[in-house]
């Protein structure tokens, strides 16, 4: 038996009483209504500190972007290296199950035939064996000026249709401005825009790319992009959950 592993368990036990601690009917309906949804105080005020400042621990990570380069915005970002931080990864394999049996609803609603499996690594055993390996939860850094361009996070065939973003810095506080915003292109009409608030700790679950709209006539599917708005003053950070790995 590894030393770590009682260490382990107990992570993972916390997490996963977090996460279950959170109204998954409300979450669901929220999901399915608007495509996204807020946990508040998923993580505390410590927590957020903490995993904030990995960002400058370079063992964690296995690549550095900064988003200006390749025109995505302003401001950077790092990919975790696996194994990944205790809570990011039990955070990640506890969140997923609830969020797989959302987006199971949305594939038969959608028309789609696939379907994710109720646990995290059988989905993750999927991407391996598709070629996509690399692990894809990251921290984002912004500073005054620094936005991130709508977008969608998708990194090989395989896609989760829901990610998680976790706001680790206190608006009003530690920044101003820097707001997530979702925008939903729905077809041959305008697009919607969601702007999402978040206090230091919340956490926002939100559709990839698709979702299924409830139309009078059946399901439509939508398109949607996520971003951040121009942080107008101090530093923002987030914690990002993305379910499957890259190509
Ligand atoms: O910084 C944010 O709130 C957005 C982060 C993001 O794009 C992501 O987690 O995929
Ligand atoms: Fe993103």
């Amino acid at each position: 038996m590894n030393a770590a592993a009682p260490r382990l368990t107990g992570i993972a036990d916390a997490a996963e009483t977090r996460v279950g601690g959170h109204d998954w009917q409300r979450l669901a309906a929220d999901l399915d209504g608007y495509g996204n949804a807020v946990l508040e105080g998923l993580l505390s005020a410590e927590e957020c500190r903490t995993i904030a400042a990995l960002y400058d621990e370079e063992a964690h990570f296995r690549s550095h972007i900064h988003m200006a380069r390749h025109g995505f915005g302003r401001g950077e970002y790092r990919y975790f290296r696996y194994p990944l931080p205790d809570l990011v990864a039990s955070l990640r394999t506890a969140l997923y199950p609830r969020l797989a049996s959302v987006a199971n609803d949305w594939n038969a609603r959608m028309g789609e035939d696939a379907r994710y499996p109720a646990e995290h690594a059988d989905y993750l055993a999927l991407c391996h064996a598709a070629g996509q390996v690399r692990p894809t939860p990251l921290l984002l850094r912004y500073g005054p000026g620094d936005f991130n361009c709508l977008h969608q996070d998708l990194y090989g065939d395989l896609a989760f249709p829901l990610q998680v973003a976790i706001l680790l810095s206190e608006p009003g506080a530690d920044f101003s401005g820097g707001e997530f915003v979702l925008t939903e292109q729905r077809p041959r009409m305008q697009s919607r825009a969601e702007v999402v608030p978040l206090r230091q700790g919340d956490a926002v679950a939100f559709a990839v790319h698709n979702r299924p709209v409830q139309g009078t006539k059946g399901s439509y599917r939508v398109n949607l992009r996520h971003g951040v708005s121009r942080v107008r003053s101090g530093r923002r950070h987030t914690l990002g959950l993305i379910f499957h790995d890259a190509s």
